[in-house]
C-alpha cells in the first residue's frame, strides 16, 4: 500500500475536464514525480492534495485516511507539507525566527501549560530549528535577517521550515524554477541529501528534465488531465505515449 493513493479522481472547471479519471500511487519514502506538458493538471492535482480543491469524484488516501473534505490545516497536522514556487518567508524576521514559526503554531498547546512548559517548549523549538538549518546548510546564518537572502537560499530556508513540521509527505511544485544551473545542481543535492536523511516522501512537479531524472524512483506522466504513464525513470524517456504527449512541447 502506498503512502499516497489516488484514485478514479476527476476535476472540472466549468466544460473543462482538468483531472480525468487520475490513478496514482506514491510508495513511502520514495521520489515521485509528477510530469507533463503545461496544463496537463500538475497543479490542479496538488491542490486536490492538500485541501485547495475538492475532487469532483474519486478518492485521496494518506497514510490510510482519506484528504477528501479537509482543510488545508487539517491536512498539513496529518503530516503533509508543500513548498510553494515562490518562498513564503517573514522578511523582518531573522532566519531561525522563521524556521521555529511552523514549531510555534504545531505546539502552541504547550504554552498554556505553565511558564516553565512555555520556556521548555521555546528551548525546544530553537534547537530543532538550529539542526533544521544545519540539514539545509545555512546553520552560519542562523541571526541574518531574513531579507538578505539569495534565491537558492531562500529555497533551503523554506526547506528549512517545511521540515521544522516533520512532515510525512513533502509535496514540491517546481522547486528548481527561474534558478540557474549551479542553484539547481545545488537543489538536486539537497533534496537528495533530505530524502536519504529521514523517512520522508517527496511529490515532485517539475518541466526540468534534469532535475526529474537526477531525483525521481518513479514518474508518472500527465497528459490533458489523465495519467498516460506510471514507470520508473529508465523506461520513461523511450516510451513512444510520453514523446507523443510532448510533442511541440518546449520544457522537453
Ligand atoms: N481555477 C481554475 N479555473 C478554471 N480553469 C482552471 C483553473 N485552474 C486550472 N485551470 C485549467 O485547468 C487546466 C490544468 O491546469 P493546471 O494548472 O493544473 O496545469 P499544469 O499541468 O499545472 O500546467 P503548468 O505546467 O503550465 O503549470 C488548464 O487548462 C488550466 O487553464
Amino acid at each position: 500500500m502506498g503512502i499516497l493513493e489516488v484514485t478514479g479522481v476527476n476535476k472540472r472547471f466549468g466544460g473543462l475536464q482538468a483531472l480525468d479519471d487520475v490513478n496514482l500511487n506514491v510508495e513511502e519514502n520514495t521520489v515521485h514525480a509528477i510530469i507533463g506538458p503545461n496544463g496537463a493538471g500538475k497543479s490542479t492535482l496538488l491542490n486536490c492534495f492538500v485541501g485547495r480543491l475538492t475532487p469532483d469524484t474519486g478518492t485521496v488516501m494518506f497514510d490510510g485516511q482519506s484528504l477528501i473534505g479537509r482543510k488545508p490545516y487539517e491536512i498539513n497536522q496529518m503530516g503533509v507539507s508543500r513548498v510553494f514556487q515562490t518562498p513564503e518567508i517573514f522578511s523582518d524576521l531573522t532566519i531561525i525566527e522563521n524556521v521555529m514559526i511552523p514549531s510555534f503554531a504545531k505546539r502552541d498547546g504547550a504554552f498554556k501549560l505553565s511558564p516553565f512548559a512555555a520556556v521548555r517548549a521555546e528551548t525546544e523549538i530553537r534547537e530543532h530549528a538550529e539542526q533544521m538549518l544545519l540539514d539545509v546548510g545555512m546553520a552560519d546564518k542562523k541571526d541574518m535577517d531574513a531579507s538578505a537572502m539569495s534565491r537558492g537560499d531562500k529555497r533551503r530556508l523554506e526547506m528549512a521550515m517545511c521540515l521544522a513540521q516533520n512532515p510525512k509527505l513533502l509535496l514540491l511544485d517546481e522547486p528548481t524554477a527561474g534558478m540557474a544551473r549551479a542553484d539547481t545542481n545545488n537543489t538536486i543535492d539537497l533534496l537528495k541529501q533530505i530524502a536519504e536523511s529521514r523517512p520522508i516522501t517527496f511529490v515532485v512537479i517539475e518541466h526540468d528534465m534534469h532535475v526529474v531524472f537526477s531525483l525521481a524512483d518513479r514518474i508518472s506522466v500527465l497528459a490533458q488531465g489523465h495519467v498516460i504513464v506510471e514507470d520508473d525513470p529508465q523506461f520513461i524517456k523511450g516510451n513512444p505515449k510520453v514523446r507523443e504527449a510532448y510533442l511541440g512541447d518546449a520544457h522537453d
